[in-house]
């Protein structure tokens, strides 16, 4: 099927020395899909690539079947919302959507920007300039331009980035009809959380690989599956740390300056675990602190494993 279909089939691109992405193949339907990785992964790249702006330096990238670099015809059934805000805060949102309805060489550019106005509930506010919006109402706008040709695909890079809670809650609903529209909707973001909330489906990116792909739920499961580390503090770090290393879910302990640092392999059965044993002998905990949960070491893990 290629309807509403993103494909990438060992897509690499490199920028000088530099591998941005790194032997993709993918495949992206109809729903809500979350690109996930932490910066510098290769999204923006990859959003580019698909979207037509950057030739793949190998492998094919196909939207609805057919290559999207330097195709007309995608860029008629596609919108990119990106990254970087670059929308002229002079003008107002009615005036910026209808530009964008007039570059498409809409038929009626006024209806169809009045459409996608409607879509993203920003009629009340068309008329005021764009500078004077909140950060929710700018990105909303950019999204009306990037949807007024009704396109069956939409990118969007960083979405949700610098939104208050209130104006995510707005962009995920309105994301979510899209999609319930059969549109093909791929959002990039460095969040899990965001991800967790708004799609089910998820392409883990890391230095440029595709490091997980598919439900998030098993992804969620793979992170927190992962070997955990821990600094802990107690009455008695001495006897803490020979009691933990009896258990099986504790791979490692090391007595430091700081406190107990602790390697556990399972990190539900280890923090259900340690509060036993410290009931058990008499100890008091004082503090337990995660060591490793930057999230570079975290996406790390999901390619080597
Ligand atoms: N025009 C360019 N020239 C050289 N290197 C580049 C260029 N664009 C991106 N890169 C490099 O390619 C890699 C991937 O960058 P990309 O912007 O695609 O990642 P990203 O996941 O979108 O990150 P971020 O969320 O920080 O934007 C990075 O190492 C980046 O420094």
């Amino acid at each position: 099927m290629t309807t509403n279909t993103i494909e990438l089939d060992s897509v690499s691109r490199w920028y000088g020395n530099v591998v941005a992405v790194n032997d993709v193949t993918l495949t992206i339907g109809p729903g809500v899909t979350g690109l996930l990785g932490p910066n510098g992964a290769g999204k923006t790249t990859v959003l580019h690539m698909m979207a037509g702006f950057l030739a793949p330096s190998q492998g094919t990238v196909l939207v609805n079947g057919t290559p999207s670099w330097r195709n007309p015809d995608v860029y008629r059934s596609l919108g990119l919302v990106t990254e970087r805000e670059s929308v002229p805060g002079y003008l107002t949102a009615w005036e910026f959507v209808h530009a964008s309805a007039v570059l498409h060489k809409l038929p009626d550019p006024k209806a169809a920007a009045r459409r996608a106005i409607d879509l993203v509930e920003m009629g009340e506010a068309m008329d005021r300039r764009i500078g004077t919006y909140s950060k929710g109402m700018r990105q909303r706008t950019r999204v009306a331009a990037a949807l007024v040709h009704e396109p069956s695909v939409l990118l969007l890079d960083e979405p949700f980035n610098g939104m208050d809670p209130r104006q995510r809650m707005h962009m995920m609903d309105l994301l979510h009809r899209m999609a319930g529209e059969g549109r093909t909707i791929l959002f990039s973001s460095h969040i899990l959380e965001e991800v967790e909330q708004l799609s089910g489906t998820v392409q883990v990116i890391v230095s440029g690989r595709l490091a997980a792909s598919g439900d998030y739920r098993h992804i969620r499961r793979l992170m927190t599956n992962r070997p955990h580390e821990f600094v802990i503090t107690s009455s008695d770090n001495r006897r803490l740390a020979a009691a933990l290393m009896c258990l099986p879910s504790v791979s490692g302990v090391e007595l430091g300056t700081a406190g107990l640092q602790v390697r556990a392999n399972d990190f539900g059965g280890f923090t259900r675990e340690l509060t036993k044993v410290a009931r058990a002998q008499g100890i008091r905990l004082s503090q337990l602190l995660p060591s490793d949960e930057s999230l570079e070491r975290v996406f790390s893990y999901l390619v080597a494993s």
